[in-house]
């Protein structure tokens, strides 16, 4: 994709306040991803010498160039707009009116602060105003915007406004429960806490309709 496109598709952020926005730069998409990778490998390469290590031992001489190719190609993938997933709608032909939910989704994000992964479950919830959108893209767009440096609460809030703006409905919320390591691994060192966070947009911000949707994910499925 050219970099005029990757811009065009950052404006395409206008479902997003400025806050809700990932902090990008202007000219984040200047760079080729190669080029990103081989600054990244330099940098890695930097900060594991400056702690001491000997870049020459065997088992640590790829690590550079992995932790490079892993940042720009997986964990932080989902910063590129042209890998966001298409997320087609369809037809509610069968009229089907009620809350559909998609729950237990897994999230391997990355705290913006640390680093460090933040690993948990997100469930989703739409009310259809016509259109239905397939349930395998709630999974994908919950996948794209975790894979950025992130706060809870900005995935949260990217999924709900992503979803509002594809379905053309406000009835959209997400919840998120998630371990931080950050929280967990150092710091307080608290392993058993974990983050939850919810959006809830149009219908859902009914007592009732959130109820029911709570109802939905604490039921315990049986297959
Ligand atoms: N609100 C919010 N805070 C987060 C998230 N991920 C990490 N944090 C917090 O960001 C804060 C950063 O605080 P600092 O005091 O600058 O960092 P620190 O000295 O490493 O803090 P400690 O973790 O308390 O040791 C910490 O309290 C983290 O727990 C998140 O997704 N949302
Ligand atoms: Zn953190």
């Amino acid at each position: 994709m050219k970099i005029e496109d990757l811009l065009e598709n950052i404006e395409d952020n206008d479902h997003l306040s400025s806050n809700e926005q990932t902090p990008l730069r202007p000219d984040a998409f200047d760079m080729s991803d190669a080029d990103k990778i081989a600054s990244i490998k330099k940098d890695v390469h930097n900060i594991l010498e400056t702690l001491g290590m000997d870049m020459t031992d065997d088992s640590l001489k790829g690590t550079p160039n992995r932790v490079a190719k892993m940042f720009v190609n997986e964990i932080f993938g989902g910063l590129r707009p042209d890998r966001k997933p298409s997320a087609s709608t369809f037809e509610n032909k069968y009229k089907y009116n009620e809350m559909l939910v998609e729950k237990d989704i897994v999230v391997y994000s990355t705290c913006e602060h640390h680093l460090l992964p933040i690993v948990g479950r997100a469930h989703v919830a739409y009310i259809s105003n016509g259109s239905v959108v397939g349930l395998s893209k709630m999974n994908r767009i919950v996948d794209y915007y975790a894979k950025r440096p992130q706060v809870q609460e900005r995935l949260n809030i990217q999924i709900v406004r992503e979803l509002q703006q594809v379905m053309n409905t406000e009835d959209v919320a997400c919840i998120i429960d998630a371990k931080h390591l950050c929280v967990n691994s150092r710091g307080i060192r608290d392993i058993e806490s974990s983050t939850v966070t919810g959006e809830f947009g149009g219908k859902f911000k009914d007592p009732a309709v959130k109820r029911e949707f709570l109802d939905y994910i604490k039921m315990d499925t049986k297959f």
